[in-house]
């Protein structure tokens, strides 16, 4: 689902004339096949999120491949990415990043809007997404009046109203309680065994990165396997 091909990536910094190149990410291969579940954890600044924001589609890599879902989405244009975003991968994040104007019902019907569907299908779409979610209460409220758990799964449904096959989380839990986190990291196992959901969630909570079927470690802008670490250790044992 998603294949990462000796990625590098360089930040610009200063005014022009005067930039200079900061590296962060050094060369990154990594596989992801359908239906795993991938975990990212990693010291703060070490390139977590730009790997991320590489495979979203939200920067581009200085240098390597990526392809998501088997389609070369490298020399993808804006255009391009917008399409592909929206059919193919949902995003959460930590402060849940929902429009503050628009109610719970709207926020989670925007892909459908953009997606041209009708008023009915929205309708029992968003519908039937909140009722799973168990928001159906909240349809009217706005984020500012939601808890953070609700606002959290307002998120999640709009991210996954589209039913892409990708869900890239970064620090999906930072901002529940335990509670909320447990309830969460419950239905992301609940969406990857129904849906056949990959997932990919940057955390620095080891009980989230316990999920992972695959669990990845970024340090200075290098990835490694932590498993297959373990299991290297024990065949050397
Ligand atoms: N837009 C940018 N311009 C310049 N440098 C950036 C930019 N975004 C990130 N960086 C730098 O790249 C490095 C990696 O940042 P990144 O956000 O990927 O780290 P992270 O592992 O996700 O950290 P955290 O866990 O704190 O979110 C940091 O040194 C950061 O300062």
């Amino acid at each position: 689902m998603i294949e990462l091909n000796r990625i590098k990536h360089s930040f610009t910094l200063g005014r022009k004339g005067n930039e200079r190149r900061v590296p962060v990410l050094h060369g990154i291969d990594m596989r992801v096949g359908k239906g795993e579940i991938a975990t990212l954890v990693g010291r703060s600044g070490s390139g977590k999120s730009t790997l991320l924001h590489l495979i979203g589609g939200f920067l581009r890599p200085t240098e390597g491949s990526i392809r998501i879902g088997g389609q070369d989405v490298t020399a993808f244009t804006e255009g391009q990415w917008a399409d592909f975003r929206l059919s193919h991968i949902g995003f959460v994040f930590q402060n849940f990043q929902l429009i503050p104007g628009m109610t719970a019902y709207e926020n989670i019907e925007l892909p459908l809007v953009l997606r041209g569907l009708s008023a009915s299908v929205r309708r029992n779409r968003v519908k039937e997404a909140m009722e799973r979610l168990g928001i159906a209460d909240y349809a009217d409220h706005y984020p500012a009046e939601l808890s953070g758990g609700q606002q959290q799964r307002v998120g999640i449904a709009r991210a996954l109203i589209l039913d892409p096959p990708l869900l890239l989380a970064d620090e999906p839990t930072g901002s529940l309680d335990s509670e909320n986190e447990e309830q969460f990291l419950r239905l992301l196992r609940e969406l990857n065994e129904e849906r056949g959901l990959t997932l990919l969630v940057i955390t620095h909570d080891e009980r989230v990165a316990a999920i992972g079927s695959r669990r990845f470690r970024m340090e200075d802008g290098l990835l490694s396997e932590i498993a297959a670490e373990a299991e290297k250790e024990e065949a050397l044992r």
